[in-house]
């Protein structure tokens, strides 16, 4: 059975001008979670998120951490035993880099070479250089000041991470690796980790559990992102999330796709030859004017011969570029008599697949691609094949089925 962290009783907030920030809040958060607290701007987020370490007082109901009712916890005990990231790193700007991480741990009485060395091994876990120790955050970039942000909230140690819109003001690319490396971070300590976003793709990407807040401060509904996407609880919900929630749930959905050989231009020899991972090998290209294989090289296809990327492995007027190590350049279109367009003619392939990547990414890859088929590579960057636009809807369509099947089952 799981257990609660933190527990929100019938918590209200009325702010002195009459605003009422939260309306009657009810939430469990799960220990060792990352809860994502989502919703259009002053919908109570924030000020949820603040009475958990009382930077805020709730006007009714109550707040419990591991039990305890956080009213009876001295203010500056709570805050300490929690690490707080924000939007602007609030880094202290006269403070190099490690002492700005070590400062809470200072603050709990380890001694200062102590901290300092353990800030060091800190900046290693969130992606960042130990020679950057000694900077100060105006001479860091503003993806690295939050990088330092999130390591000062975790030099303590805390169990609980609150994180307030931590990447909201860096850039889209720079964002998406802020996240991935939470993601990482988390998989390796496991915190109660409550993180406040307006955006829905950025609480998706993140969450175990979104809790969805409503205009007025009423949480709208507390889901899994999955279940957020399949059955939005209302209008408001549906709307928030967006567009393409059908798409975008695919995201979830894990199937086996088959992989089939195709054959690949290197890029530098100029040399074909047939990727065929079923057989765990890469074949000389036969100079048949097609690939040298038919269908039946892949592992288990039968297709409809129709839909995107239908057509054999052949790539049918398209060869794929590949580098010296094997890895996708782009593909090339391939004339009747199986001659290569010049290499101006390249289109600088899509997204990839990797083993065990959802079939949301698959069917992106596919539709990216120009061939219509997905390039399924290795963990290590080599082509492993190409995965057929028409396999990867009937692998959607089933994964569908089978999930109304198990609705409609008693
Ligand atoms: N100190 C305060 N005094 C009065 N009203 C406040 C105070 N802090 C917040 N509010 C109001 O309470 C409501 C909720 O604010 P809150 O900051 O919790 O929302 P939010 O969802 O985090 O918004 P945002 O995404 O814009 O940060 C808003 O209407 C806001 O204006």
């Amino acid at each position: 059975m799981t257990e609660t962290a933190i527990r929100y009783s019938g918590v209200s907030k009325v702010y002195s001008n009459g605003t009422t920030a939260v309306d009657h809040l009810d939430l469990e958060i799960p220990t060792g979670s990352l809860t994502v607290f989502v919703g259009p701007s002053g919908c109570g987020k924030t000020t949820s998120l603040r009475m958990l370490n009382r930077m805020v007082e709730p006007t009714s109901g109550t707040v419990e951490i591991n039990g305890r009712n956080v009213a009876d916890v001295p203010a500056a005990q709570l805050r300490r035993s929690m690490g707080y990231v924000m939007q602007q790193s609030g880094l202290m700007p006269h403070r190099t880099v490690e002492d700005n991480i070590a400062t809470v741990p200072r603050l709990n009485g380890v001694s200062k070479s102590t901290a300092r060395t353990n800030a060091r091994k800190l900046l290693g876990s969130v992606g960042l250089d130990e020679s950057l120790a000694t900077r100060y955050p105006a001479q860091l970039s503003g993806g690295q000041q939050q990088r330092v942000g999130v390591a000062r909230a975790l030099a303590a140690d805390p169990p609980i991470l609150l994180m307030d819109e931590p990447f909201s003001a860096v850039d889209p690319v720079v964002r998406q690796d802020l996240q991935r490396e939470l993601l990482d971070l988390q998989q390796r300590l496991h915190r109660t980790i409550v993180f406040v976003t307006h955006d829905i793709d950025e609480a998706i990407t993140l969450g175990n559990r979104v809790a969805v807040f409503a205009r007025g401060g009423k949480l709208a509904q507390y889901a899994t992102p999955e279940e957020l996407l399949r059955a939005p609880a209302n209008d408001f919900v549906a709307d928030f999330i967006g567009r393409d929630r059908g798409f975008r749930s695919l995201t979830f959905d894990r199937a086996p796709v088959a992989v089939h050989p195709v054959t690949v231009l290197n890029a530098d020899t100029g040399q074909r030859s047939l990727v065929d991972s079923a057989r765990g090998d890469t074949a000389p290209w036969q100079a048949d004017g097609t690939t040298g294989v038919t269908d039946d090289g892949a592992h288990d296809a039968t297709h409809a011969g129709a839909g995107i990327g239908a057509g054999a492995a052949s790539s049918q007027g398209w060869i794929l570029l590949v580098n010296e190590r094997n890895a996708p350049l782009g593909w090339l279109p391939v004339d009747g008599a199986g001659n290569p367009a010049p290499r101006e003619q390249l289109r600088v392939g899509g997204t990839l697949w990797r083993a065990g990547d959802s079939l949301r990414t698959a069917l992106d890859a596919a539709l990216s691609s120009p061939s219509g088929q997905a390039v399924a590579v290795h963990q290590d960057g080599s082509v492993a094949g190409v995965l057929r636009g028409d396999e990867i809807m009937r692998a959607i369509e089933e994964q569908r089925n089978e999930r109304s099947d198990r609705r409609e089952r008693p």
